[in-house]
């Protein structure tokens, strides 16, 4: 589903170049369930980023479902985006004026999606997440569980191929975190949704299958989590 090889990605400030990610040549395949590690600065944002066509890398290849995205155009890579990939952002990222279900409509709307099928499809996502009751409320009157819920619903809803999650459960307390990452197993397990997330914690890791250590951008390990 998605092969990498040798991405480099810098930034030059007055002739000076930083580089964030040096090498990285690895590939993932439908199904899976990767944790990206690594000490804080190594480059697993900015990786999960350029997994996610939300940045570009400076050098090397990306070929995400059999496209070439590097040769794409801005216009083919945001139409590939909206079609497969759910983005769950650590801060959430919810649109502050809108309530729950208009959160949750958004995606649908750019993806042209006519109205019957958008409610039916809100009416499920929100069924499934325990979110009826919810629906008309704004995200500030949610806890940070409820939000980054809806922060999931919002990816789901436009059934997408993949999920990248930056730290999704880095401002959470651990009940709501272990109700997030239950979450995604299941939708890995039970639905067979591929899923990439960052994560600093070893325990949300090892809801996984796989976990790739980054340091100084470069990937220093890419191992099976342990067996259950
Ligand atoms: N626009 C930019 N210009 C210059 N440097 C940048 C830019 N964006 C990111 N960086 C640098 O790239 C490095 C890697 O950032 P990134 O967010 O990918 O790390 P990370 O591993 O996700 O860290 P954390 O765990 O702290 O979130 C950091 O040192 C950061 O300062």
């Amino acid at each position: 589903m998605i092969e990498i090889k040798n991405i480099e990605k810098y930034y030059a400030n007055k002739g000076v170049k930083s580089y964030i990610l040096r090498h990285v040549t690895t590939s993932i395949k439908q199904g899976e369930f990767v944790s990206i590690m690594g000490p804080s600065g190594a480059g697993k944002s900015t990786l999960l980023n350029i997994l996610g066509l939300l940045e570009e890398p400076t050098y090397g290849e990306y070929h995400f479902m059999g496209e070439d995205v590097t040769a794409m155009k801005e216009r083919q890579r945001i139409e590939l985006y909206r079609n497969h990939i759910g983005f769950v952002f650590q801060a959430y990222h919810l649109i502050d004026e809108m309530t729950v279900a208009e959160n949750i409509e958004a995606p649908l709307l750019y993806k042209k999606i006519p109205g019957s099928e958008r409610k039916s499809r809100i009416a499920d996502v929100l069924d499934r997440f325990n979110m009826v009751a919810k629906k008309d409320l704004f995200p500030n009157q949610l806890s940070g569980g409820q939000q980054q819920l809806v922060g999931i619903a919002r990816a789901l809803v436009a059934q997408p191929s993949i999920i990248l999650a930056d730290e999704p459960t880095g401002n959470l307390q651990s009940a709501q975190a272990e109700q997030i990452m239950d979450l995604f197993k299941k939708l890995n397990q039970e639905e067979g949704i591929t899923i990439v997330q960052v994560t600093h914690s070893e325990k949300n890791a090892q809801y996984g299958n796989r976990i790739l250590t980054i340091e100084d951008g470069v990937i220093k390990e890419d191992k099976a989590t342990r067996l259950e």
